[in-house]
């Protein structure tokens, strides 16, 4: 009788990981409340605090600043929300790193995965200037082939298209790749693309228990990325 090979041996090598931004490499949430903050005091209307900003982020500034402008007085319509939203960004690109730091591991880790020879790119629903610039002040634009941002695509995580992109542009396929990321839109976006695993980071901006999406393994910390990729070729 013939045996069946095993799943790992139809599986592609993984030759690259895809990472979310913001809850994954980066903790940013502290310079968009200041940012949110800066924009509200101009406005007169009061702050919003720290907890509250983490559960703004994940769907790009355009929301982001909807969500702050309910939260504070009300949304106003849709010309002034836009015109709220470019004054947000242009006080948020203008230092978006002074609160900002990479999660403990970040740096180390990434470095011994470009060594190891896998490919490395970025899809964050950030707006590209913003997202170029935090990578540059915290030293770690030079370790990634591909960045997209939030503006790169005509849609944003979950659509699958800015993963696809990011991917097309490091020449690799979906089938050889590791998404990692901290929410619910980066496990929609990495599954309907086809990537090979999903993994999510338990420290991150997630509005759902991790628990309840359909990921291939939850990371406690950054670090423990290395272990997981290696124990996934081994089986
Ligand atoms: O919502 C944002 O602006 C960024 O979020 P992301 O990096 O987690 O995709
Ligand atoms: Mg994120």
């Amino acid at each position: 009788m013939t045996s069946l090979p095993n799943r790992t041996s139809l599986r592609a090598p993984v030759r690259a990981i895809a990472f979310d931004l913001d809850g994954t490499l980066v903790d940013s949430a502290a310079d968009l409340m200041h940012a949110s903050n800066a924009l509200l005091a101009e406005l007169g209307r009061p702050p919003v605090d720290l907890p509250a900003v983490r559960s703004f982020i994940g769907d790009g500034v355009a929301k982001l600043v909807e969500r702050v402008l309910a939260a504070t007085g009300g949304l106003p319509g849709a010309e002034e929300t836009a015109a709220h939203t470019r004054r947000f960004l242009a006080i948020y690109e203008a230092d978006p790193s002074a609160h900002s730091a990479l999660y403990p591991g970040v740096a180390e880790t990434l470095t011994a995965l470009s060594a190891a020879g896998l490919k490395l790119g970025v899809c964050t629903n950030k707006p590209m200037a913003a997202t170029r610039r935090l990578l540059a002040d915290l030293g770690i634009a030079d370790r990634f082939t591909a960045v997209v941002g939030g503006d790169s695509f005509p849609t944003r995580k979950p659509s699958p298209e800015p993963v696809l992109g990011l991917l097309a542009l490091m020449d690799i396929r979906p089938e050889e790749t590791v998404f990692v990321g901290d929410n619910e839109h980066d496990v929609a976006a990495a599954r309907a693309a086809g990537v090979a695993r999903v993994l999510v980071l338990r420290y991150g901006y997630a509005r759902v228990p991790l628990e309840s999406l359909p990921h291939d393994g939850i990371l406690e910390r950054f670090g423990a990325l290395t272990g997981a990729l290696s124990a996934a070729s081994a089986c």
